[in-house]
This record gives C-alpha cells, sequence and structure tokens, in this order.
C-alpha cells in the first residue's frame, strides 16, 4: 500500500516520522507533495528518504491512501485540484481542523471514499492520539486501514463526526497545552533553583508518569491524585493554589475553545467556499464533478484563518 501526504508540514512530518520509526512502512511506501515556494519541507521529508514532488496530482496517482495534510482553507482547493485524478480505489484522508467529510465529498467524484481524521503532534515519537471518523461512501475495510496506519503512531479510535470537534478541543490541540504546562513547571523548578535542564527533564517525566499510571492502573485520576496528597504534606497546599486559580476551570475552558474554534473554522472555510465556488463554476468531466483550481493567493499563500 503506498500512501501520499499533500503538504509537508508540521502534521504530515510527525505521522511520517511516526511511520517510518514504527518499521511497518517504508521509505518507498511514502510520497509527499508541497508547492516549490516551500521547498525546505520537502527537503526535510526527502532527508527521510521519501519521495517528493511539487505535484499534488503525482500523489493521487502514485497513492492509494491520500492524506490531505494543508490548512483548512486550502483543503477544498486541494481537493477540488485533485480531483479528476481519483479513482474509486482510492482513500482520501483529510486531516483538517473543521473541514467535514461532507463539504470534501462535494468537491470529490461520487462515492468518492473520504475519511477525517484528528491527529495530534506526538505521533513523532509514536505516543499520538488520532480520532477518526469514516465518510459515508467509504468501504467495508476503509477503517482498517487508516485505524492500521494511525495505530503504528499512537493511540487511534474511530467516532462519530460530531465527535471530532471535541476531539479537536482535547486531544489535537492538547499537546500545546501540556507543552507549556511542562514549561510552566520548569520554571517553577528553576525559581525554586534546580538547574534549567534537570527542572525539564523532571516536569516532562511527571507528565509522562502521571500519564502511563492513568493507562496501565486503570484507576480513576482523583482516586491517584489522593494517594500523592498527604495530610498537610506539600501537594495539598500547591493544589490549594491550583483549585484558588480555577486550574480545572482553565483547563475545561481551553478545550471548550478549541472544540469550538475548530467547529467555526468549518463553517468559515464553508461560507468563504460558497463565495468562491459559485454553481456555475463547477463542470463535469469523466463523470467526475471538477472545479477549477484557486490560484494562489499572494498576500495569503499558506492559507492562514
Ligand atoms: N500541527 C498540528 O498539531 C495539527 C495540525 N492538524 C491539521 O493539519 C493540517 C496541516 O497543519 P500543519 O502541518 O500544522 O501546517 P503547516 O503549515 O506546517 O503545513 C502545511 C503544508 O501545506 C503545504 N501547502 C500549502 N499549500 C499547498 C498546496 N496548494 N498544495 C500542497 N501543499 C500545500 C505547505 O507547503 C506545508 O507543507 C491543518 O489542516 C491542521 O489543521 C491537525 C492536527 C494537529
Ligand atoms: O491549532 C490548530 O489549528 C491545529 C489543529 C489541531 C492542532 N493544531
Amino acid at each position: 500500500m503506498k500512501i501520499g501526504f499533500i503538504g509537508a508540514g508540521k502534521m504530515a512530518q510527525a505521522l511520517v516520522r511516526g511511520m517510518l520509526a514504527s518499521g511497518r512502512f517504508s521509505p518507498e511506501c511514502l510520497i509527499a507533495s508541497s508547492p516549490k515556494r516551500d521547498e525546505p519541507l520537502l527537503n526535510d521529508m526527502k532527508k527521510l528518504g521519501i519521495q517528493t514532488t511539487n505535484d499534488n496530482v503525482e500523489v493521487t496517482h502514485k497513492s492509494d491512501v491520500i492524506f490531505l495534510a494543508v490548512k483548512p482553507p486550502l483543503v477544498r482547493t486541494v481537493a477540488a485540484e485533485v480531483a479528476p485524478s481519483l479513482s474509486k480505489d482510492k482513500l482520501v484522508v483529510s486531516i483538517a481542523l473543521g473541514i467535514t467529510i461532507r463539504s470534501i465529498e462535494s468537491l470529490l467524484p461520487t462515492k468518492a471514499r473520504v475519511v477525517r481524521v484528528m491527529p495530534n503532534t506526538p505521533a513523532v515519537v509514536r505516543a499520538g492520539a488520532s480520532a477518526y471518523s469514516i465518510g459515508s461512501a467509504c468501504h467495508e475495510g476503509d477503517s482498517d486501514i487508516v485505524y492500521d496506519i494511525l495505530s503504528t503512531v499512537g493511540y487511534a479510535v474511530e467516532v462519530p463526526e460530531s465527535l471530532v470537534d471535541p476531539v479537536t478541543g482535547l486531544s489535537g490541540s492538547g499537546p500545546s497545552y501540556m507543552f507549556c504546562a511542562i514549561e510552566a513547571l520548569s520554571d517553577g523548578g528553576v525559581k525554586m533553583g534546580l538547574p534549567r535542564a534537570l527542572a525539564l527533564k523532571l516536569a516532562a517525566h511527571t507528565l509522562l508518569g502521571a500519564a502511563k499510571m492513568v493507562l496501565e492502573t486503570g484507576q480513576h485520576p482523583a482516586a491517584l491524585k489522593d494517594d500523592v496528597q498527604s495530610p498537610s504534606g506539600s501537594s495539598i497546599y500547591a493544589m490549594h493554589h491550583l483549585e484558588k486559580s480555577a486550574f480545572r476551570g482553565i483547563l475545561i475552558d481551553a478545550v471548550e475553545a478549541a472544540c469550538n474554534r475548530s467547529k467555526d473554522t468549518g463553517d468559515t472555510a464553508k461560507q468563504s467556499e460558497n463565495l468562491r465556488y459559485h454553481i456555475t463554476d463547477i463542470s463535469f468531466q469523466h463523470g467526475y464533478r471538477t472545479a477549477p483550481s484557486q490560484p494562489v493567493d499572494e498576500a495569503n499563500p499558506d492559507g492562514k484563518y
């Protein structure tokens, strides 16, 4: 099975590196594309031994599974560009924030097999967490194909599409909150006299250890927390400060904000797409519904939103 990545940025690279590290995929199985202006990203991929190209259509031609790994506003542009080269034996996997399966399907040939995934960057060290949802035209076995790929880079689970935005708020964006927590814990250690490098190691191992205990003991995190907090000991004093600062509430708010941002991104992309692809621009060729590929917006080539 050949797997292609349209987009060679941070998330595509995390997936590719994790997949190669798993030993389940050889570099010859993988191909990635990116525009010429982003050659350094493709060079990073090339150094991993995988094939690279500036031509997205080449990726679809050469791949059985095609990951759309571009920024959300570019997904439809890219989907429309590759639509004529898609056949029923190809599986399209979007990892884009907010973009629904239905909106991608609407730009691809009828009955196109589309999967939406929300991965996260710890895939690079094979400790990722990915949730995915299967489109209505997917074949039996497509869920297994996606699971087999994603499980080489960490935990993978199929969910209904309505849960992909909440997943984004938690595990998609979550590594960024946890990196911040590691940095802040290290700062605390440094403030109290630890050398920076030691503080960073202790902070990272503390999160890793806590996460492993939750996963491996099956105990409720509240019970594990209680085991750390001795009566009148150091931990309950610290916890009191965290509770006064609404530690839990802030994390809940963060997940909610990222989830809503995911929903809004899908909605915004849909609105702008409605404006850009007027129905008369859509032509039918060889049974495929195609739209003209969009010129790169020179002021915003990366599709920032
Ligand atoms: N970074 C993260 O932690 C996560 C990102 N995602 C999603 O993954 C997607 C990519 O995000 P990142 O990798 O962070 O962004 P990035 O900016 O690092 O990478 C985007 C890639 O798209 C390429 N690109 C731009 N225009 C293109 C075109 N017309 N054709 C082909 N490639 C093109 C760029 O050259 C670059 O390689 C986004 O939709 C994002 O929502 C999902 C989960 C986590
Ligand atoms: O922040 C973002 O937009 C992407 C999607 C989830 C994680 N990173």
